[in-house]
């Protein structure tokens, strides 16, 4: 293992008592110091990923190496380097939440340190709101909670398990910083989810999941490339019978019985094409009503992705 990779994941599968086969063996290694984004659709295996990673679900198969030693043999530094924020927010209602963040760096047996606690609260705006009981707090200061939380005992790695799901916009951003500056602060951060568009906000490198199998890992930049695309639609105000021969370089297809013409386009070059393509139309006399872009949804990406995929294994 290199040392700069502070994660492996080696043919790590799962097969829950259902029959679900929740991974296929994924092999997967982690760069020290990077944001990664697993970015997959609900049921993916993005939890059940990291839950084997984090020791709470037990693997069918395969192994893991956290900063190069096996996390089963070596548990007690698997759990010490790793913090987990989970999806759901699970905390004492009841409690300050000093103590709540000062008691979960004790659970790991590190002796009490004021001082670094109130370092993280700080960190994460919550000093002022340190003798609020948690359940007075707004749903987003309970998530900053968890976080607290989770890095109370000072971990190497720490995993975020769709740090923003159902937050407004303005939370989400908030939350987007907030893991850049845990990460300037030289944490590993591997966080799930489902939006496209906090992949590309924040991570470094992106793993694309799908069905139990992780069907890409990819700098970021260069899976953008490949997810930038989008579809125009055009109303044509009569019917085609087919796809001109003057229109074929922009290989677009007709819909709805030939009253839509569909165009696909890299929405992120610098020549879309879409200019051309309504000057060829205007000189076959192809006349329109209407038109709208739309961005291809996560579905028709992993599709491609994963047509893409088979077609490479086949190759
Ligand atoms: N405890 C369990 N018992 C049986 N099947 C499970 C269990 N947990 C998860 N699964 C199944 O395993 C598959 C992967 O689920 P997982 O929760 O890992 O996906 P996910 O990508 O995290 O989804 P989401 O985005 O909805 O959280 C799904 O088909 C799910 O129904």
């Amino acid at each position: 293992m290199s040392d700069d990779v502070i994660l492996s994941v080696r043919g790590l599968r799962k097969s829950y008592a259902s029959g679900t086969e929740a991974l296929k063996p994924i092999d997967l290694d982690i760069k020290r110091g990077e944001i990664f984004a697993l970015l997959g659709p609900n049921g993916a295996g993005k939890t059940t990923l990291i839950s084997i990673i984090c020791g709470i679900v037990t693997p069918s198969g395969g192994e893991v190496l956290v900063d190069g030693q096996d996390w089963r043999t070596h548990f007690r530094h698997a759990r010490r380097e790793i913090g987990l924020v989970p999806q759901e927010l699970t905390m004492d209602v009841f409690e300050p939440l000093l103590n709540t963040v000062s008691f979960s760096r004790e659970l790991f047996g590190y002796p009490a340190d004021p001082k670094r606690i109130e370092e993280i609260l700080r960190s994460l705006s919550l000093w002022d709101k340190r003798k609020a009981i948690l359940k007075e707090l707004s749903g987003g200061m309970k998530r900053r909670v968890m976080i607290a939380k989770a890095l109370a005992h000072e971990p190497k790695i720490l995993f975020l398990d769709e740090p923003t799901a159902g937050v407004d916009v303005e939370l989400r951003r908030d939350m987007w910083n907030l893991v850049r500056k845990l990460r300037d602060q030289g944490t590993t951060i591997i966080l799930t989810t489902h939006y496209i568009e906090e992949a590309e906000e924040m991570a470094d490198r992106v793993g694309v999941i799908n069905k139990g199998e992780l069907i890409l890992v990819e700098n970021k930049d260069e899976l953008m490339k490949k997810l930038g695309r989008k579809v125009l639609h055009l109303q044509l105000v009569e019917p085609l019978a087919a796809v001109p021969a003057s229109l074929a370089e922009w290989s677009p297809s007709l819909d709805a019985d030939g009253s839509v013409l569909t165009y696909e386009f890299d929405a992120k070059a610098e020549r879309t094409g879409i200019a051309s393509l309504l000057a060829a139309m205007r000189d076959a006399g192809i006349a329109f009503k209407d038109l709208d872009t739309k961005e291809s949804s996560l579905e028709d990406i992993f599709v491609e992705l994963i047509d893409h995929k088979r077609q490479e294994t086949a190759a």
